[in-house]
């Protein structure tokens, strides 16, 4: 146990399976399978046939794993479905192939290959080639591979998408591997909130992991309370030998700070361990932090040059194209958005990959419902306030798709792999440029090409100038994508939702909402950004994105989220008296709970 590596964002763990196995009868059992480990049918088929490929013929369990696959072999050649909402089972079997590596800018590897580095194992190679399906280090790797292997401590910058995970991981297994820590075999084990605290405990208590990756909430909640057997978790954790902070910004900055350091009183000193922090924003106020957590030796890649705009220089693709637009008028905001989405689905191509990010939570989920219910467009969905069962399952859909769309917040921003995004496409400021950065990350992933749109309402533009030095331009093209004066099927689409609002329609008027009041929980929090002084601005622009929502006057809130969000007394806000909201015509009882219910935001990792 040796390695601990803290990732800001859900890393997949899949449950073991092979004691459900028997008794498994071909596609209804494997349905029951798949529910019941709350899985992807294909993961369970690529499980299925990993364990598989471990059996000799003759044995039962052999037959019976050859009986389970036989009507999903040959799947793996048919194309991958676009996103159904709801479906996320259904995904066919895939036997994973070496990936295509389709088109892509190949000036983002180098000319080192995997192979020509005597220190990497045969095996890791093999891996690296059959499954991973690369033979080329990108440049980030090759910088910093020398170096990680050797045991300095590095500090790593480079763009999204250009092979981070692998230049941390290979030199820290390699380097187990070597020192005989892996006892011939690496295993990893992946830890994060909203999980049962006593299901990591056993696993642990199974075998002690090479690889520890951790959110940094659940490993303090493991550091304070567990024990494995009769060892307290702690005292584990004091003999690790390097430690990673990927997303080293988001971990360092403000928001994760305290926990990180609490993290490391528990870990041996920067002097006793390696540490690498990999990020690809590293903002200078930063630096001086992570600093802290290195030896004085340690060693810096940049792969990002910065220009002559003191060290602001662009983090982002040059191969993804950026452009911003405004929405003409708050008034048509809700038809902007499905109208630019749209688009995008069409862009160029019939069956584009289109991640769109919203500001919050409940503003994905009420857009989600809008296209579920209204628009003609399936959506997947993926927020915070979904479970991780679900997230987990949507996500892999996502990822094996070939086209579709998924609405999310900012717990997609980084570190996600989705392969083949041709767009990305930002509604609303984000709460920072580093932020920007990160989301637009999500597409042009291993020299692919692709877009990132950012559309701003009218009241957030000056966001734009904290993209300077970013490739960005102006599109007059989705100006008028958004202002389109024809009356077409998107303006029935509105009208059916004005419609279905104004006559009390439970989702979509409880989603509504929702939505109005986390967009004022969100902007109340960037006002400054938006040079707003007056609360009752914000609560005027608020109450007309409403009024496009279908609401004839302004949701009420409930008195003690007025009291909270500082809005007490504010012109134009509407207070609910009873339990239940108000504001459009025929109202639904019992909205509003959902706020009611809200309590301090948890600093935890998405
Ligand atoms: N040497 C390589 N050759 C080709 N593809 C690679 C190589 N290394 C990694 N990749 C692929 O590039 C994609 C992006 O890699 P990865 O997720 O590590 O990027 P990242 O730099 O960590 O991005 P982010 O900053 O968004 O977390 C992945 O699909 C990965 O499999």
């Amino acid at each position: 146990f040796r390695h601990a590596r803290l990732f800001p964002s859900v890393t997949a763990t899949w449950p073991r399976f092979s004691t459900a196995l028997l008794g498994v009868t071909r596609e209804a059992e494997l349905l029951k399978l798949v529910d019941k480990l709350d899985v992807s049918q294909e993961k369970v088929l690529e499980l299925l046939a990993g364990q598989r490929s471990k059996l000799d013929g003759s044995e039962p369990k052999a037959k019976h794993i050859d009986w389970l696959l036989g009507d999903h072999r040959g799947l793996q050649n048919e194309p991958k479905p676009r996103v159904r909402p709801q479906q996320a089972v259904q995904t066919p079997a895939k036997r994973n192939p070496p990936p295509k590596r389709r088109g892509g800018d190949q000036s983002l590897l180098s000319q080192v290959s995997f192979d020509s580095h005597s220190d990497i194992d045969p095996l890791t190679k093999r891996a690296l080639t059959d499954v991973l399906g690369i033979s080329s280090m990108t440049e980030i790797q090759s910088k910093t591979f020398a170096a990680a292997f050797a045991g300095d401590d590095v500090l790593g910058r480079a763009r999204t998408g250009t092979g981070k995970t692998i230049a941390f991981l290979l030199p820290a297994i390699e380097r187990a591997i070597r020192e005989g820590e892996s006892n011939g075999s690496i295993s990893i084990l992946v830890v994060y909130g909203g999980t049962k605290v006593s299901r990591d405990v056993t696993r642990l208590k199974k075998r002690l992991p090479t690889v520890l990756v951790a959110t940094p909430g659940r490993l303090q909640d493991l550091l304070q309370t567990a024990t494995v057997g009769k060892v307290r978790f702690s005292t584990i954790m004091a003999r690790t030998s390097v430690l990673v902070l990927d997303e080293t910004d988001q971990l360092l900055d403000m928001g994760f700070r305290r926990e990180i350091l609490k993290i490391m009183d528990h870990l041996p000193s920067s002097n006793d361990r390696q540490t690498l922090l990999f990020s690809a924003t590293i903002p200078d106020e930063l630096k001086q932090v992570m600093k802290k957590a290195m030896r004085d030796d340690y060693v810096e890649v940049d792969c990002i040059q910065d220009g002559d705009d003191g060290g602001s220089s662009t983090q982002t693709h040059i191969h993804v194209k950026q452009s911003h637009a405004v929405i003409p008028d708050v008034s048509q905001y809700v038809s902007s958005v499905v109208r630019v989405v749209k688009a995008a689905v069409q862009d160029e191509k019939a069956d584009n990959k289109v991640v769109v990010f919203f500001p919050t939570a409940r503003t994905v989920s009420y857009f989600a419902d809008i296209f579920n219910e209204v628009i003609n467009l399936p959506v997947l969905e993926l927020h915070s306030k979904k479970s991780q069962g679900y997230r987990k399952r949507v996500s892999d859909e996502f990822r094996n798709a070939d086209g579709g769309v998924l609405f999310t917040s900012d717990v997609s921003a980084r570190g996600v792999d989705y392969p083949g995004v041709t767009h990305v496409v930002q509604f609303g400021m984000p709460s920072s440029r580093e932020q920007y950065v990160h989301r637009l990350g999500r597409t042009g992933r291993a020299g692919a090409e692709g877009k990132g749109w950012l559309i701003l309402g009218p009241f957030e533009q000056l966001f734009v100038d904290e993209l300077r030095g970013i490739d960005i331009t102006k599109d007059e093209s989705l100006t008028a994508i958004m202002n389109k004066s024809v009356l077409d099927e998107t303006d029935d689409q509105m009208q059916e939702m004005l419609e279905r609002v104004q006559n009390g329609d439970k989702k979509l008027v409880k989603a509504g909402e929702a939505s109005y009041s986390a967009f004022l929980g969100y902007y109340l929090a960037q006002m400054k950004r938006m040079r707003m002084r007056r609360k009752e601005d914000l609560v005027s622009i608020a109450n007309e994105l409403s009024g496009a929502m279908g609401f004839r006057s302004a949701p009420s809130l409930p008195k003690n989220l007025v009291g909270k969000m500082g809005l007490k007394g504010v012109q134009g806000i509407n207070v609910s008296s009873g339990t239940s909201g108000g504001g459009s015509g025929r109202r639904p009882q019992g909205q509003g709970n959902e706020d009611r219910r809200r309590r301090k935001p948890r600093r935890r990792m998405h």
